[in-house]
């Protein structure tokens, strides 16, 4: 088949770019200027036929399929970009090595994890790139711990061809928060620390023995998925000498991290809060404004993070300290700013 591209092409306008609307019974020899989607509900969505393709007899019955009675050929002009060219200049600008850019299909580029870590995205990038127009950036929520491979983001363009000028705009933007952040760029992941971890369980009915402690193993589980172990667990009645000697104790261990479980809340024997004030730990907050997890108390004694978690952290899948955490394991020092804006987007249950 013969490349009819060239003949059939319209001319150039500087700057601009040409589309020819061509009827598909004359589009035989032409290349296509862009991905061709199918959608078939349930079943696939996906590219069918890639930009540059040579269209051929054989497509045609394929492309009626699809509702294509005309494609376009393109001349590009030189003030724009393809939306394809468009969506990779634009992950290469927000993103670091820390992400794996897809090819692009579809005028889409997918950035995704190189390896386990916390996702963290500058919400003020993003709304900033969206608010460009024609051009769009989709990510996950800040702070979100995500697997080797998991979506972090996309780019995409939003008409067929994107003025360059956009684009620059987007590169501007990266370069600047760059410059006013320590060279870390507006999309990464950050890799979880692998803490060891000092664990005391309070609570008079575990320690002498009336019901088994269930909180030890709901802590190891969760601080598993981040590759951390619980090095020692102490455990200690509701008498607030014992557990300030405890917790004195696992901090001569040098752990990384302190654990205190139960005791959190309004009740005459809940003395995990007023044993961690009175070791004198920086109480960034006790309480937060998330359900569940409202009774947790986080703090630091020098640089070792220490919380007290309450009962809802052993029961429920996602706490605060499930909010939390990953940011500790990430490098984060968590701020009052930080317990604050828990609140918005925080009930998720009780
Ligand atoms: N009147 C109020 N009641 C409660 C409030 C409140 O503000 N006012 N807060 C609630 C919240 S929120 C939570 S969360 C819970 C739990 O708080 P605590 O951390 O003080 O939990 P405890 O009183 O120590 O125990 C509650 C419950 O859990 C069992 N438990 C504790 N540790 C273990 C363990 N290691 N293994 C197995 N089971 C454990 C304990 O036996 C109790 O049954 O308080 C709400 N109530
Ligand atoms: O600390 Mo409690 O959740 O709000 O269950």
């Amino acid at each position: 088949m013969a490349d009819k591209e060239k003949e059939k092409g319209p001319s150039a306008d500087a700057g601009t770019t040409v589309l020819r609307e061509v009827a598909l019974n004359e589009a035989i020899g032409l290349r296509l200027g862009h991905d061709l989607t199918q959608i078939i509900p349930g079943v696939f969505k996906g590219r069918l036929f890639k930009r540059g393709h040579l269209i051929t007899e054989e497509d045609v019955p394929a492309l009626l399929n699809i509702g294509k009675e005309h494609i376009y050929v393109m001349e590009l002009g030189s003030g724009e970009l393809h939306e394809d060219d468009a969506a990779i200049e634009m992950a290469k600008a927000l993103a670091n090595d820390s992400l794996i850019l897809s090819e692009p299909h579809e005028g889409k580029v997918s950035l995704k994890a190189a390896f386990k870590g916390m996702a963290v995205i500058d919400r003020k990038m993003v709304d900033a790139v969206n608010s460009l127009g024609e051009i769009a950036l989709a990510t996950v929520l800040d702070n979100k711990p995500v697997e080797a491979g998991g979506a972090v983001a996309a780019t995409r363009a939003i008409p067929l061809v994107v003025s360059k000028e956009k684009v620059e705009e987007v590169k501007r933007l990266a370069d600047e928060y760059r410059k006013t952040s320590g060279g870390a760029s507006p999309l990464r992941v950050v890799p979880f620390r692998k803490l060891q971890v000092g664990l005391l369980t309070t609570g008079s009915e575990v320690y002498h023995g009336r019901i088994q402690d269930k909180f030890g193993p709901a802590v190891v589980e969760k601080l598993s998925f981040f590759g951390c172990e619980v090095a020692e667990q102490r455990f200690a009645p509701d008498k607030q000498d014992i557990i300030i000697n405890e917790i004195r104790s696992l901090l001569e261990q040098d752990y990384d991290m302190i654990l205190v479980t139960g005791g959190m809340s309004v009740d005459p024997d809940d003395r995990t809060p007023g044993a961690i004030k009175a070791l004198g730990a920086e109480i960034v907050s006790y309480g937060t404004p998330m359900l569940p997890g409202s009774m947790l108390l986080m703090g630091y004694i020098g640089e070792v993070p220490i919380m007290g978690l309450p009962g809802c952290v052993m029961h429920d899948p996602y706490t605060s300290f499930d909010a939390l955490l990953p940011r500790i394991l990430a490098g984060q020092k968590i701020r009052r700013e930080d317990i604050i804006a828990l609140g918005y987007g925080g009930l998720l249950g009780c």
